[in-house]
C-alpha cells in the first residue's frame, strides 16, 4: 500500500458543475462545515465499530473532531482521528463517490427545471467544500496496518493530484483554502455559530477554539427509562432558553418500519399561534438539518416544540416530492397517533390534571380535530368543553347531560354557547332560567371547531345564546300563547319600523315569556357564522353581505301594553326606550344613542 504519485481527471462529463452548484446553493454556503464535520464524525464512528467488531486492535485514543482556522494562511481545517483513507480509497471515495454526488445534484437540478425550488440542504457531502474553497487538500493516514499517508488536492474542477502525505497519526485533515469571496468564514464567531447550529448534538466531541462545542448525548438519543422529568425540562431550556416550562412531552422512539427518535414538547399555547410555529428542529443522526419542518410535520403539530431525528426523511429532494414521500407520510401518521395516545393517556390517568391544563392544550387539540380526521377520531373522546360555571365535560358527557332539557322538536340536541359571557349575559341568564346550560366557546378556532362537531355528531347542533329569542333558540313543541290580536300586532310592527327607521332591522312581534325583555335583538346563527368564517379564512364574500338583525317585540310584556295604550309622543319615546334596553343588554349602546338614553331615563323618572 504505497502511494504512487498521480495526476488524473475525475470522470464526470460535465466540466462546469461547480459554478452551477455554487450559484444555486448560494444562501446555504455555510453547510460545507456541517458536511465536513459529519464526514469526520462518520470516520470516527466507523473506527469505533471496527474496533468493537475486533477488526481494529490498535488504540482508539480520545476520539474527536477538531475544527480550526488560520486567518493569515486563509485556511479552515477539519481534522479527525477516525479511519483515514489510503490513496486507493481516496480515488474510490473522493474521486468517484464525492464527485458523483455533485453530478447527481446537477441532474436533479436539471429535472426540477428552472422555477422549481431545490431544497437547500441537499447532501452534497465532501464536494460542498468547494462552495467556499478555491482549493481543497486532504491529508490522511488510514487505520490499516502499514498504510502510507496520502495527500489529495483539487481546485474543484475535474482535475486532482495525489501525492505522498504528511500525516503521522491515524485520521484525516480536510484543509480548505478559502476563496476570496468566502473570507467571511475565516472568523471565530462565524465558525462557532455554524458549528453550534448544525453540530450542537453530533455524537462525537467537536473541539473548536480550545473547547468542546457539542453535547454528544442529547436526551432523544437516550432511552426514556433512563430519563427523569428534570432531564426533559433541562433539555427544553437548552433548546429554548427563554421559554416557559412546557406542559408535558412525548419521547418518540421507533425502529420499524422507519427510524425515528425525538422529543416533542407541548408548550403553553397563547392565542397568537404564529408565536409557536417553526420551533421543531429536524435532525438526521444527530446532525441538524432544518427547523423548517413545514412539509414534514402536519400543520397542527407544528405548534409543538422539540426535536425529531430520522435518517429516513429524504432531504435531497424538492418540497412537493417530500409531501408525497411514503416515509414522510408514515412518520406523520405515527407522530399524530403518538400525540393523540399521549393526550388520551393523560386524560385517563389524571382527569383533574387534564382539566387544569385544558385551557393551554385545548387550542392544540381543537386544531388537530379540525385539521386531521384520524386525530379527530381519537380526540373526540378526550376533548373538553367548559360551561359558564367552569365545569368541564367531554362532548359525549355533555350531550347526555343536556339532552333531557335541550332537545328540540326535531330530536336534535341543541348546545348553546357564548363567545363573550360578559356581553351576552342577559341571554345567558335567560337560558339558565329555562334550565339550559351554556358553553364557553371563545377561542380563536372555535368557530371551526363548532362546524367540525356538527358535521361529526349526528343530531347535535350548536347555537350561540344570543342568536335567537329564547323560545326559538331551542325550538320545542310547546307554544307560548300571545295576548295581542292581529290588528294590534300589525300596528306595533309599523310603529317600530317608523320610529327606528333602519332597513337593516327585521322587526316581528312574538309571544315570549313575560320575564323576557320587551324587545330582543338577535343576529341569526347562520349569518354570524358566515361572518366569522370570512374572518378566519373562509369565503370572504360572506363577510360583505349586509347584516340583518332580528328585532323581536315581546307581545306579552307589560311595557308592550303600555306602548299600545300610549299617545303618539309617549309611544315614540317608549319604543326608543325598549329598543335601547335591548341594545344595552348586549353592550351595543354607545355614543349619542347612549346619551339620549340616559336623558330619556332621567325624564321618565321625573
Ligand atoms: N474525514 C474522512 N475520513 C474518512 N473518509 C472520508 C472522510 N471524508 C470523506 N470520506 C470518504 O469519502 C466519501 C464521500 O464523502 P461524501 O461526503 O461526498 O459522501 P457521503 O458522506 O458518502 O454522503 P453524504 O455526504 O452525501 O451523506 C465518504 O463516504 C467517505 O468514505
Amino acid at each position: 500500500m504505497t502511494v504512487t504519485e498521480e495526476k488524473g481527471t475525475i470522470s464526470i462529463h460535465t466540466e462546469n458543475i461547480f459554478p452551477i452548484i455554487k450559484k444555486f446553493l448560494y444562501s446555504d454556503h455555510e453547510i460545507f462545515l456541517r458536511e465536513l464535520v459529519s464526514n469526520a464524525i462518520d470516520a470516527v464512528q466507523k473506527l469505533k465499530r471496527l474496533s468493537s467488531l475486533g477488526e481494529y486492535s490498535g488504540e482508539l485514543g480520545e476520539l474527536k473532531v477538531k475544527v480550526s482556522f488560520d486567518e493569515a494562511a486563509k485556511t479552515i481545517t477539519v481534522s479527525d482521528n477516525g479511519i483515514g483513507m489510503t490513496a486507493d480509497e481516496i480515488k474510490k471515495y473522493i474521486n468517484q463517490i464525492a464527485f458523483s454526488g455533485a453530478k447527481e445534484f446537477l441532474e436533479k437540478y436539471k429535472d426540477a427545471g428552472e422555477g422549481n425550488q431545490i431544497i437547500g440542504n441537499f447532501g452534497l457531502g465532501f464536494y460542498s467544500a468547494f462552495m467556499v474553497a478555491e482549493r481543497v487538500e486532504i491529508q490522511t493516514l488510514s487505520f490499516r496496518e502499514g498504510a502510507q499517508a496520502a495527500r489529495w488536492a483539487s481546485e474543484g474542477n475535474t482535475e486532482f493530484e495525489i501525492t505522498k502525505g504528511e500525516r503521522t497519526e491515524r485520521g484525516t485533515d480536510i484543509i480548505l483554502h478559502v476563496a476570496e469571496d468566502s473570507k467571511e468564514f475565516l472568523d471565530k464567531f462565524r465558525l462557532e455559530n455554524i458549528l453550534k447550529k448544525y453540530s450542537r448534538f453530533m455524537p462525537v466531541a467537536i473541539e473548536f477554539d480550545g473547547k468542546v462545542i457539542n453535547n454528544t448525548a442529547p436526551i432523544w438519543a437516550k432511552s426514556p427509562n433512563d430519563l427523569k422529568d428534570e432531564d426533559y425540562l433541562a433539555f427544553y431550556k437548552e433548546l429554548y432558553p427563554f421559554s416557559e416550562d412546557p406542559l408535558f412531552w412525548i419521547h418518540l422512539n421507533v425502529d420499524y418500519p422507519f427510524n425515528l427518535t425525538g422529543v416533542l414538547y407541548f408548550p403553553k399555547l397563547k392565542n397568537d399561534l404564529s408565536l409557536h410555529r417553526e420551533k421543531i428542529q429536524l435532525y438526521s443522526r444527530q446532525v441538524f438539518i432544518t427547523d423548517e419542518v413545514k412539509d414534514i410535520v402536519p400543520e397542527f403539530l407544528m405548534l409543538l416544540h422539540g426535536v425529531i431525528d430520522s435518517p429516513d426523511i429524504p432531504l435531497n429532494v424538492s418540497r412537493s416530492y417530500l409531501q408525497a414521500d411514503s416515509n414522510v407520510k408514515k412518520i406523520n401518521t405515527h407522530i399524530t397517533k403518538k400525540v393523540a395516545d399521549k393526550l388520551s393517556e393523560l386524560f385517563k390517568a389524571d382527569r383533574k390534571g387534564f382539566e387544569e391544563k385544558f385551557d393551554d392544550i385545548g387550542l392544540f387539540i381543537k386544531y388537530g380535530m379540525v385539521a386531521d380526521d384520524k386525530f379527530y377520531e381519537k380526540a373526540k373522546d378526550f376533548v373538553l368543553v367548559k360551561n359558564t360555571d367552569n365545569q368541564y365535560a367531554t362532548i359525549e358527557e355533555y350531550r347526555q347531560k343536556v339532552e333531557p332539557v335541550q332537545t328540540d322538536k326535531e330530536g336534535s340536541v341543541v348546545m348553546l354557547y357564548t363567545t363573550d359571557p360578559g356581553k351576552q349575559d342577559t341571554f345567558i341568564q335567560s337560558a339558565k332560567k329555562r334550565g339550559y346550560d351554556v358553553l364557553q366557546l371563545n377561542g380563536i378556532l372555535d368557530s371551526h371547531f363548532i362546524n367540525t362537531l356538527e358535521s361529526k355528531f349526528e343530531k347535535v347542533s350548536l347555537k350561540r345564546v344570543d342568536s335567537d329569542t329564547i323560545d326559538k333558540l331551542i325550538n320545542k313543541e310547546e307554544t307560548i300563547s300571545g295576548i295581542l290580536n292581529d290588528e294590534e300586532k300589525k300596528n306595533l310592527k309599523e310603529w317600530f319600523e317608523q320610529t327606528l327607521n333602519d332597513k337593516n332591522l327585521s322587526i316581528s312581534v312574538s309571544p315570549l315569556p313575560t320575564d323576557e325583555l320587551p324587545v330582543t335583538i338577535t343576529l341569526p346563527e347562520f349569518m354570524r357564522r358566515m361572518q366569522d368564517m370570512a374572518k378566519t379564512g373562509g369565503n370572504p364574500m360572506f363577510g360583505s353581505f349586509p347584516t340583518t338583525y332580528q328585532v323581536t317585540i315581546n307581545e306579552n310584556h307589560t311595557l308592550t301594553q303600555e306602548i299600545l295604550k300610549a299617545d303618539e309622543a309617549k309611544r315614540g319615546q317608549l319604543i326608543r326606550h325598549v329598543y335601547d334596553l335591548a341594545l344595552l343588554s348586549q353592550n351595543l349602546l354607545s355614543g349619542s344613542h347612549l346619551t339620549s338614553f340616559i336623558q330619556r331615563t332621567l325624564d321618565l323618572t321625573k
